[in-house]
């Protein structure tokens, strides 16, 4: 079955969020009839929210190109995670924990919350749609812990996407909670032998392939021949993917989520994945804005937040500005 009739195809819909006269989204029926939002800006970029895991699907840019790597085997089949997208790592990352790999956010329902907490808006921005989740009773049961966590899906003026998630402690027993977290986005990509990534030089990384051993970056920008699967530490808030074929660069800008972890199965890896097509290794590459190493805590009433934005540019215009220092500079 083909991606496109699947997990991307937009049925009957209904307008939301009609707080101004234009509508900030439309929720419609996905995969399986599963709810999912759509939001489009007035050039023509849009994007695609399953309530199911509060997960992009879907980022295409104004000519209608996708920009994400949504597998063709990916299946919308709870409990299993969609395999693309962008999926929501909460409250563990991987397997850096007592609880299921990735934790339970991105395998949960979560519901459109038509009345957010005060949310510093920007006017500019028309299209966008906060999600909540909290958890169940049978969650608790994994994780004891009373949270509600709202996720802010919006598309910028320029096509830009921007997430923005607020987590809060609810606990009433004064017991602070800790968690770790990932955006674990899935870059679509030309071909991955012709990617690099800038911006990671020279940091530290725990390699997961190493049991977990800490291990320093050359001074190159990072290229790919084999399977990866690193968490780069304390990396700065400003990444690039370059994309040579497509002359195209993803710029990944993150805040409060001070790890990246860069992840390709490679061959063997993808052929041992039943929702991951054997050869589409080739054209994707996850660059995980994240917070692993050092978890967050939070005591009751506090709230953390963490946020994503990523845009494209034309190569030419980035490649080789991302130097580390001028990016750490803020320059
Ligand atoms: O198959 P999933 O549970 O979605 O995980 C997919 C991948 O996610 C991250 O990038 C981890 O670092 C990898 O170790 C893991 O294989």
């Amino acid at each position: 079955m083909s991606t496109e009739k699947n997990l991307s195809s937009p049925s009957v819909s209904v307008s939301g969020g009609s707080s101004s006269s234009t509508s900030r989204y439309e929720l419609c029926k996905g995969f399986n009839g599963y709810d999912k939002v759509l939001l489009r800006n007035p050039r023509g970029s849009s994007a695609e929210v399953y309530l199911y895991g509060g997960h992009v699907t879907s980022w295409k840019n104004e000519r209608r190109e996708e920009l994400l790597f949504l597998s063709s085997k990916a299946t919308l089949k709870p409990p299993k995670a969609i395999r693309g997208g962008i999926p929501i790592c909460f409250p563990q990352f991987g397997s850096h924990g007592t609880i299921d790999q990735h934790g339970f956010a991105r395998n949960r329902f979560w519901i459109i919350d038509n009345d957010p907490h005060p949310f510093p808006t920007n006017t500019s921005n028309k299209a966008f749609v906060d999600l909540i989740f909290k958890p169940s009773e049978a969650d608790m049961k994994i994780w004891p812990h009373n949270f509600e966590f709202r996720l802010r899906v919006a598309l910028g003026p320029g096509g830009e996407l921007m997430l923005t998630s607020r987590i809060r402690n609810t606990n009433p027993e004064g017991k602070p909670f800790s968690f770790t977290f990932a955006y674990h986005t899935y870059f679509s990509v030309s071909d991955i032998s012709e990617v690099r990534v800038e911006g990671l030089e020279t940091l530290d990384y725990l390699d997961n392939l190493q049991k977990k051993e800490l291990f320093t970056e050359q001074g190159d920008a990072l290229t790919f021949e084999s399977e990866v699967d690193k968490i780069y530490l304390s990396t700065p808030t400003k990444i690039a993917i370059l994309d040579h074929e497509k002359k195209r660069t993803f710029e990944l800008r993150k805040d409060g989520l001070p790890d990246a972890v860069v992840w390709n199965p490679w061959e063997k890896k993808a052929k041992a994945m039943a929702d991951f097509g054997d050869d589409e290794y080739k054209h994707m590459l996850c660059v995980e804005a994240a917070a692993v190493e050092m978890p967050i805590t939070l005591k009751p009433g506090e709230e953390w937040k963490g946020r994503l934005e990523l845009s494209t540019v034309p190569s030419s215009y980035c490649s080789g500005q991302l130097d580390p220092q001028k990016v750490l500079g803020g320059i």
